[in-house]
Formats: structure tokens, sequence, C-alpha cells
């Protein structure tokens, strides 16, 4: 069984037909033909995305979300390969937990599930986790993150670093000083103080990236920064680069488009950890994104059952889902502002995240011999976001009623197609 696709714009430049024969593009020229041919007149193609931070909910939480349900809508969103979170209940702190999510992927064969494993035991910020059994474990875990915790204590963090060396891993930090955000419900700013709502302090997660980045180079090792989301953060991480330490940095669609004054309607389909920041802010994590200061987008997709969200403001949990909407955030805010092309928009959505993650087959690039993990997305495309237009158990897409321009038409994971015509298969 052989598929063609058609007449796509390769990374949004040249017109090129593409071969997909046993999972694997064999070739890219003009007239191609095959058993199947996927029509992509207009349509960009790019590498399959990958998300380094996917929040799956399975083992524990299936009424937010299932692996089956999370691929799903990773699928829709065009990405093949999703790294998974480990604060599940049970946390991901052992091979067999990583291990079950991992089989849990395959079987279902929406995208590839790679899981994070936890770098303390239980997320508690005591002991450390088994990290060398989840990374000789089936799964081969590289990414650990205590990730909706902050590991704050130095000689933890440091020991991670160290023992994560050994197999190539790197800790994803959730830099969040936690003494200096207790209670703290929303950015700290005039607007905090005029909403009478406790403010997180742009220092409580400068302070961690900040100390992290010496311990990183002080040990040798490699450290990735989640969700980084103030000018200040951005500053320290291209200071760190600049003096050569092995830092990555990622910051999710919504930072890169929403900001604080949202928090006036007192909705918590706004509350998110760390919060919308100040259009400042803002502006500095689109900078640090165009210049690569900031390596990748990452969704921080954050599913929750209503419930949790339909409540007043300081009860609500902290989270959005982002999945089905990453590409089109990314779209409006840095391609059509002239900030990045379709080929860096390749790199820091699929190149780059499967690289800091060492997902091997994920993240190449579209070209003959390679394994063929597409998305064909119509840039031409606008819808207005409907809530209950998803894949995900969850609804609290913070998009709700606002045209976003850009559509997922095809993905396509080892050459099988997962959604054909925007709809999953
Ligand atoms: N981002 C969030 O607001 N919430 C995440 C945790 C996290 O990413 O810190 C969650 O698990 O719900
Ligand atoms: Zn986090
Ligand atoms: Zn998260």
């Amino acid at each position: 069984m052989s598929t063609v696709i058609k007449g796509a714009r390769i990374l949004g430049d040249e017109v090129a037909d593409i071969l997909i024969e046993g999972g694997v593009i064999t070739q890219i020229g003009t007239d191609l033909n095959g058993d199947e041919t996927v029509d992509a007149e207009g349509l960009i193609a790019l590498p399959g995305l990958v998300d380094l931070h996917t929040h799956l909910r399975e083992p524990g939480r299936e009424d937010a979300e299932t692996v089956l349900t999370g691929t799903q809508a990773a699928a829709r969103g065009g990405f093949t390969c999703v790294f998974a979170m480990a604060n599940t209940e049970p946390v991901a702190d052992t091979a067999g937990v990583v291990e079950q999510v991992w089989r849990l992927g395959r079987e279902h064969g929406y995208a590839d599930v790679q899981p994070i494993g936890a770098v303390t035991v239980g997320l508690a910020g005591e002991h450390l986790a088994e990290l060398g059994a989840m990374a000789d474990s089936a799964a081969q875990v590289r990414v650990f993150s205590d990730d909706g915790k902050c590991v704050s204590d130095a000689v933890l963090m440091r020991r991670a670093l160290e023992y994560v060396k050994a197999f190539d891993g790197v800790i994803a930090q959730h830099a969040q000083e936690p003494r200096l955000t207790e209670g703290a419900q929303m950015n700290e700013g005039p607007l905090s103080g005029e909403l009478g709502l406790t403010g997180w302090p742009a220092v409580a997660e400068e302070a961690i990236i900040a100390r992290d980045v010496l311990l990183a180079e002080h040990v040798g090792s490699r450290l990735h920064v989640c969700h980084l989301s103030t000018r200040g953060s951005v500053e320290i991480v291209r200071w760190a680069k600049s003096r050569g330490i092995d830092v990555t940095a990622e910051v999710t669609p919504h930072h890169l488009l929403l900001d604080d004054e949202l928090v006036r309607s007192y909705d918590p389909i706004y509350k998110v950890n760390p919060p919308l920041r100040s259009k400042d802010d803002v502006l500095a994590v689109r900078e640090g994104l165009a210049d690569g200061t900031i390596d990748i987008v990452a969704t921080d997709h954050a599913p929750h059952p209503m419930e949790d969200k339909e409540c007043e403001w300081q009860a609500a949990a902290f989270g959005m889902i982002g999945l089905e909407t990453a590409l089109s955030i990314v779209q409006q805010t840095m391609v059509d502002t002239g900030a990045l092309t379709w080929a860096r928009v390749a790199e820091v959505m699929s190149a780059n995240p499967a690289r800091i993650g060492r997902a091997t087959t994920h993240g190449r690039p579209l070209a003959v011999g390679e394994p063929a993990h597409v998305v064909l997305y119509d840039p031409t495309a606008k819808r207005t976001i409907e809530p209950a237009d998803t894949a995900s158990l969850s609804r609290n897409t913070p998009y709700a009623g606002r045209e976003l321009p850009g559509r997922v038409v095809a993905t396509f994971l080892a050459g099988k197609p997962t959604v054909l015509e925007g709809k999953l298969q």
C-alpha cells in the first residue's frame, strides 16, 4: 500500500508530491503516483508535531482525559508524538507506570506517547524517584519532571541533574518558588491588587530558573525550563545560553497570545500555572521564541472537568487544554506577524522538542528515507472555536468564540492517517 500526497507546499515553500510506502517517505518530486491519493493543493506540509508537555491524566483522572482521548486531540492538532507529564494518580515515578502509559499510546495508535518520569517519589519533593529504572524500561524515559510542582530543594535538583547524565536525560523544571507563591492566584502586578487576588510574582519563576541554570552549569548537565512566561525568564535563559550552559526552554501557545487583563472577567477558564502575564511579558516571550532563546512551543495541555473550572476563581483548578489550537495560535502570533517562517515553526514544534526529549524517530525532516510523520495544514482557513468540538474529554479551552486562523486537514503517523479531511480516522 502506498499513499501519495499531491501538491503540498513543503514547509510552506516549494510545491511537491510526497510518496509514502511502508510508513516511510520514499520519494519527493512531481507527478508521483500511489495506491491512494491525498489532494494537498494549497496546504502546507510540516513534519508531525511533537509536544514535549502534555497532561494525559491516565492513570487516575480518566474523567478529565485518557491516553486515547488525549492522543486523539493530539492527532487533530497535527501532533504525532506527545510527552506525557508524570502528575497522574498514581504518579509516573516507577518503571511500571511509565510502561503502562507508553503501551497504551502504542495500542491506540493516534500518536506515539513518550512518558515523562517524576523526579521525586510521588512528586513530594523529598526523595529521588527510580530515574534509572524508568530510563531502562521499555518506555526508555529521557525526560524527568515534577511538573505541577517545582523541584524546589536545591540539593535534590542538583542530584537529579547529576543522575540523568548517565543516560543522556534532561530535567524539565516547573519553575515556581513555593514560598513566594503561597496562595497565588494570578500574575502579581497592579491588576492583582485591583482585583484583590493574591499575586504570583515574576521573581518566583525567575529565581528558580537562575538557580537551575547555575546548577546545570556546575554539574555539566542538561536542563529544560517548562512554560517560561516572563521577560526576566527570557533574559536569564539568553544569558545562560551565551555562557554555553546546556539549557533549553519552552513557551506555551497561551502565553504567546493571552495576557492578565483577561482575569478581569474572573472567569477561571483563564486560570493557569504559570499565570497569564503582562502584555510586555507576552512581547518578550514572542521575541525570545523568534530569536531562538526559547527553543520550543509546548502546549501544557491541561484538561480539567467542568466542575473543577466552573466555580469561583480561588477554588478553580489551574490549566487549559491546547493540543487542537496550538498550531493556529502559533500561526496567529508568530507566522502572520512575520516573526517565524513555517520552516522555523517545524523547528520549534517538531525538530527541537523531539531532540530535547530524545524521541529519535520524530522531528525528522520531510525527506526520503525518513518516517512518514506528516501534517497537512490549511493556513487560509478560519474557524471559530467551539468548546464541544474537541476530541478531548475536557472542554476548558480559553479560546471559545474566538476566530483562529488555520486548520489541520490531515495527520499521518508513520504513513497511517490519524486525521483525514479534518476528521479522526
Ligand atoms: N499548567 C497548569 O495550570 N496545570 C497543570 C500543571 C502544570 O503544568 O504545572 C495541570 O496538571 O493541570
Ligand atoms: Zn507546570
Ligand atoms: Zn504542565
